[in-house]
C-alpha cells in the first residue's frame, strides 16, 4: 500500500481553499476551506442541503467549482481530468453504491485494481508484454482486499444477490483496490443495521491504521462520526460553520443551532 505523503508546504494531504459552487441561484458552496492531514479520519457533517455531496463531487471531479482551489499531494485537482483522480491516489464510495451488479465480488474488486493503472489495463486488453505480471499483481491485491473485508465466502457470488451491508463492503474493497492515499466515504453508515454499524467503525479505523489510508467521510450518523473522527468539519447552507475535534464541534453553538433548526423543520 502507498503511504500518505504530506504536501511539504502545508502539512496537509488535501487542501480545499475558498471553493465556490453555484447551481443557478443556489450557492451550494460558499468559499469553503479546510485541510485533511495525512493519516487522519476527518468527517464532513451538516444538515440536509449543507453542501457535503457537492464538495465530495468537486473532490472527485464530478462537479466543476466556480472558483477556489483543491490541492491533493501537490496536484491541482481542478486542472485534472476525472479519470486521473484514481491514478493520483483518491478513491471514493458512493451513497448509492457504484458496483457492477451482474458481476461477481471478485470481478468488481479487480475492476477497481485496474482503475489506478490505466496503462496496465490497456496493456492487458491488448495482451502486450508485461500483461501477465500486471494481471497476477491485480489478482493478488484483490485477494488481499477480499480477505481484509471478510468477503472470501462471497467472492464468486454476483453482487446483486448479496445483502446491502455486504454490497457496501464490496464497494469499499473496490474503492481500496486502486491503492488510494485518500479514501472519500459518502455516507458509509447509510442503510446499515446496528451490528453492521459497529463493524463499520472498526473497519474505517483499520483502513486508516492497517492500510495507512487517510479517510474523509460525509456522514449523518453522529454516533459514528463522533466515535471515529480525529477532526470534524461542519457545513450549513454551503458555509463552513465549525471545525475541530468531535467534542469541540458537538458543543459549537452554530452546529447546535443548525441541527436544531433542521429538527424543528422536520417537526413542522
Ligand atoms: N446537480 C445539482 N443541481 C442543482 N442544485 C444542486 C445540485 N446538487 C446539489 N444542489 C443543491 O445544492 C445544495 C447543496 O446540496 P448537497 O447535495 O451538496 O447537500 P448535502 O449536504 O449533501 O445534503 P444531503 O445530506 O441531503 O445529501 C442544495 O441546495 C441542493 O439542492
Amino acid at each position: 500500500m502507498a503511504n500518505a505523503q504530506s504536501d511539504p508546504g502545508s502539512g496537509s494531504l488535501l487542501k480545499v481553499e475558498n471553493i465556490i459552487v453555484r447551481f443557478g441561484g443556489i450557492l451550494a458552496l460558499n468559499s469553503v476551506s479546510f485541510d485533511v492531514r495525512p493519516g487522519e479520519i476527518c468527517a464532513l457533517i451538516g444538515p440536509n442541503g449543507a453542501g457535503k455531496s457537492t464538495l465530495f463531487n468537486c473532490l472527485s471531479r464530478l462537479y466543476e467549482c466556480d472558483s477556489g482551489s483543491i490541492t491533493f499531494n501537490g496536484h491541482k485537482l481542478r486542472s485534472l481530468r476525472r479519470h486521473r483522480i484514481a491514478e493520483i491516489g483518491i478513491g471514493r464510495t458512493f451513497q448509492n453504491l457504484a458496483l457492477f451488479r451482474s458481476m461477481t465480488v471478485r470481478e468488481n474488486v479487480l475492476m477497481g485494481c485496474h482503475s489506478r493503472h490505466h496503462a496496465g489495463f490497456l496493456r492487458n486488453a491488448f495482451r502486450l508484454p508485461g500483461a501477465a505480471r500486471i494481471e497476477a499483481a491485480a489478482r493478488a491485491r484483490a485477494d488481499d482486499l477480499i480477505d481484509f473485508l471478510q468477503l472470501a465466502e462471497y467472492a464468486e457470488r454476483v453482487v446483486a444477490d448479496l445483502p446491502f451491508g455486504t454490497q457496501k463492503r464490496v464497494e469499499l474493497a473496490r474503492a481500496l483496490a486502486s491503492d488510494p492515499q485518500l479514501l472519500l466515504l459518502d455516507e458509509p453508515a447509510c442503510g446499515l443495521n446496528h451490528e453492521e454499524l459497529e463493524g463499520l467503525g472498526v473497519l474505517i479505523r483499520d483502513i486508516r491504521d492497517r492500510l495507512k489510508v487517510t479517510v474523509l467521510l460525509v456522514e449523518h450518523h453522529m454516533g459514528l462520526v463522533m466515535s471515529i473522527s480525529d477532526r470534524v468539519v461542519a457545513l450549513n447552507f454551503g458555509k463552513k460553520i465549525a471545525e475541530g475535534t468531535p467534542a469541540e464541534v458537538r458543543m459549537h453553538p452554530e452546529v447546535i443551532r443548525a441541527y436544531l433548526g433542521e429538527a424543528e423543520e422536520k417537526a413542522t
